[in-house]
């Protein structure tokens, strides 16, 4: 799936469709849009109503006649139509004028490790259908090395771990390719499920998905995360609004589970590598990135669990496509082998 850098350098645009988030880089712009892969539709007149943030606050409060609608899921884009009409709300109307002027319009876009076929070509089917004359794909673990500033493209090992909302990738990568690679299907979402399924059997309290992310911030606390916190849902039995105490270590611990098989890929993955490469990380140490990279509990668990340094990436979330941004802006530079060198 990877392409040269010579073709990337030809796209205008850089677009990361994930599940939770849509972010597109336009060069010589920068990020412009990072919004929720959120629409709100009118069934009844199949009108789009919302897109992005404005969609994501309706999510769960809806009358019968609106219905709010994710078209990414797990890494691939399941309804193109409606993933076209969220893009072209998102990019605005300046932007979209600008896309139409240029005929050779090429667009860059990254897609999960492994992913199928069908995956791809409904991404290149979502960017054509909005004036893309040719749509490169690139592996996402690439763009997110490259925008966490990594040397890539340099004979050193670099492990990167990519948590995003639904699936979570981990990779060795030296030379600019992939050495060894794994998938999981553990990402942000598992985790709040986890925590809502925690409050259900403990607590007998059910709690709307975005009410998790409070929750969040107060076990990201460190050391300064308080005994218990305060949630507020709705009662199993009687129906009714709720507030309860939560124990703040068994939330945590409750996490933990899903948390493992992240873990395993991290282990399956080093077991494949050569030695050489794994000596290189345990100098170097493992990169986390994308959103769920600040789940709480998550870079000490794996520092545990491998004894070699973890970094955060800076703005973990917009790491891929800030890499895709800096390929096509022309600022990753290739390493140049001599084949007659002495
Ligand atoms: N501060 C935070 N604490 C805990 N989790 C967070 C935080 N910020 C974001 N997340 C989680 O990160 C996930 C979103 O990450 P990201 O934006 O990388 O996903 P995505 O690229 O849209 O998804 P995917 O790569 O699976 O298609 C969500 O599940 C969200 O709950």
């Amino acid at each position: 799936m990877t392409i040269s850098l010579a073709q990337l350098r030809r796209c205008s645009i850089a677009v990361d469709l994930g599940a939770s988030r849509t972010r597109v880089y336009v060069k010589n712009q920068g990020l412009v849009v990072d919004e929720p892969t959120v629409a709100a539709v009118n069934v009844r007149t199949g009108a789009l109503l919302a897109v992005g943030a404005q969609a994501a606050v309706m999510d769960g409060r809806t009358p019968d006649y609106i219905r709010v609608v994710r078209p990414v899921s797990g890494g691939t884009v399941v309804d193109i139509d409606m993933a076209q009409r969220l893009l072209r709300h998102l990019v605005g109307d300046k932007l979209r004028r600008a896309w139409r002027r240029l005929p050779t319009m090429r667009a860059a876009v990254c897609l999960p490790y492994g992913s199928q076929p069908l995956s791809q070509r409904a991404a290149v089917e979502t960017l054509s259908g909005m004036g893309a004359r040719r749509v490169e794909l690139v592996d996402t673990l690439v763009a997110t090395a490259v925008g966490c500033g990594l040397p890539v493209e340099q004979p050193e090992a670099t492990m990167i771990v990519v948590c995003g909302a639904g699936t979570t990738q981990v990779a060795v990568l030296s030379l600019g390719s992939i050495v060894a690679a794994e998938t999981v299907a553990v990402g942000g979402d598992a985790i709040d499920h986890a925590v809502i399924q925690h409050l259900r059997l403990h607590h007998e309290l059910m709690m709307p998905g975005q009410a998790v992310h409070p929750l969040h911030l107060v076990l990201a606390g460190g050391g300064a995360t308080p005994g218990s916190t305060e949630v507020h849902g709705r009662d199993i039995v009687s129906g009714l609004a709720r507030s309860v105490q939560v124990d703040t270590e068994r939330v945590r611990n409750a996490i933990t589970t899903p948390l493992t098989a992240i873990l395993d890929a991290i282990g399956a993955v080093l077991r494949r590598c050569p030695p050489d490469l794994v000596a290189d990380l345990g100098e170097r140490g493992i990169m986390l990135a994308g959103g769920g990279a600040l789940i709480p509990g998550l870079e000490p668990m794996i520092h545990q669990a491998t004894t070699m340094p973890v970094h955060i990436a800076d703005r973990p979330g917009t790491c891929p496509v800030r890499g895709l941004g800096a390929m096509i802006e022309g600022k990753v530079e290739p390493l140049h082998l001599d084949p007659m060198a002495p």
